[in-house]
């Protein structure tokens, strides 16, 4: 659907060079709702200019729907770009037209006749929920009724793909929730895919079914959301994980616990089916041992939960590992820490853990 291929893009500035972009690799599907997240200046916005070709690569090709971009004449650009929507961080829409029109301005560029463009941008309206706010001007909106109207005019010609620029940077929590839930409604009821950028791992966590991460030009990790979230590895991409889902023990937890030589420390972690079951229950019920949870964690991604759990188990080793080995039969992922230190803290890059083959320990 989407494609960028070794993409690099380099900007001259005042005698220095830029490289925004060093060998960028991605491939979005149909129908996917495809994150790019970053800090500042990782070269998000140019990567996501390259797809519409607001940008050019200094080297490397986009495909889009399998064409390559750069060998288009200027006709068959216009053409291809009419499949592409946009929208932006600050809406973008002309203040001295009313929603009505800002809305039908890609369908008179299109030149369609008035009785079509009327059919269509109130069809559009109705979509939006803003059918009473036909004759307002821009300034008369909130800035989530701003971004809807950008997105209605976004999706006037009927494009196959999305393209969304930090479009929920300037609202706050709840109104970001509403634009979201906006975007998946388009990309289920219309079929269109969608490519988000973005700063925020919230908005991954709702809407994406597949994240890269980007840092200084180049993208360091990429997959699917749930992978992604489930097993970060690299530390930036941990870290934005960790501003959605808290794996690591809060300090007032660290604080109350009293190391005192007994039982061992587990991490585990669920993704999905096995988060419901009662594992620490059959845990006390069939192993000699007991159980004490030091930290819990849910978070959803993706309809499925994603648990974490840190456990101290006491009792003899070979208990301790017999039933360390029925949680790995379980399905969930089982990691020992050495000792309350290694408990991964907030702000740690990796939790130090110790692994171990548990069905060896607890022969
Ligand atoms: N037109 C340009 N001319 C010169 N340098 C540019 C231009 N556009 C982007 N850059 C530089 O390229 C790098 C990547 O910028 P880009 O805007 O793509 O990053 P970003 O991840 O979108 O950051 P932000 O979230 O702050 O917009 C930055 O160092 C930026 O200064």
């Amino acid at each position: 659907m989407i494609e960028l291929q070794d993409i690099h893009k380099t900007f001259k500035r005042k005698g220095q060079t830029i490289e925004a972009l060093k060998g960028v690799n991605l491939r979005v599907e149909k129908g996917d709702i495809y994150g790019v997240i970053g800090y500042s200046g990782a070269g998000k916005s140019t990567l996501i200019r390259m797809v519409n070709y607001l940008e050019q690569p200094t080297k490397g090709r986009v495909l889009v729907e399998g064409e390559a971009l750069d060998q288009f004449s200027p006709a068959q650009l216009r053409k291809a770009k009419k499949k592409i929507g946009m929208i932006f961080q600050h809406f973008n829409l002309l203040e001295s037209k009313t929603v009505y029109d800002n809305i039908a301005i890609p369908l008179v560029l299109l030149k369609q006749d008035k009785k079509r463009i009327r059919e269509r941008v109130t069809e559009l309206l109705q979509f939006i929920g803003l059918s009473d706010k036909a004759d307002s001007y821009p300034k008369e909106l909130s800035g989530g009724q701003k971004q809807r109207v950008g997105i209605a005019r976004a999706l006037a010609s009927n494009p196959s793909i999305l393209l969304c620029d930090e479009a929920t940077s300037a609202l706050d929590p709840q109104t970001t929730k509403s634009i979201l839930d906006l975007l998946k409604k388009i990309n289920e009821q219309y079929h269109i895919t969608i490519l988000i950028i973005t700063h925020e791992m919230a908005v991954i966590q709702q809407i994406c079914n597949k994240v890269a991460v980007m840092e200084k030009g180049e993208i360091i990790e990429q997959g699917e959301v749930l992978e992604v979230f489930g097993n970060p590895q690299h530390p930036t991409t941990e870290s934005f994980v960790r501003t959605v889902i808290q794996t690591s023990v809060p300090d007032s937890v660290l604080r109350t616990l009293r190391p005192n030589g007994a039982g061992r420390l587990f991490k585990l972690k669920f993704v999905g089916g096995n988060a419901s079951e009662p594992i620490v229950d059959s845990l006390i019920r069939k192993y000699n041992v007991s159980v004490n949870i030091l930290f819990a964690n849910m978070s959803e991604i993706q309809s499925t939960t994603l648990g974490t759990l840190i456990l101290q188990i006491q009792g003899e080793d070979k208990d301790i590992f017999r039933a360390a080995e029925f949680l790995g039969t379980r399905g969930v992922e089982i990691q020992e820490l050495r000792d309350f230190q290694s408990l991964p803290k907030a702000g740690d890059a990796k939790d130090e853990v110790k692994q171990r083959t548990f069905k060896e320990a607890a022969v």
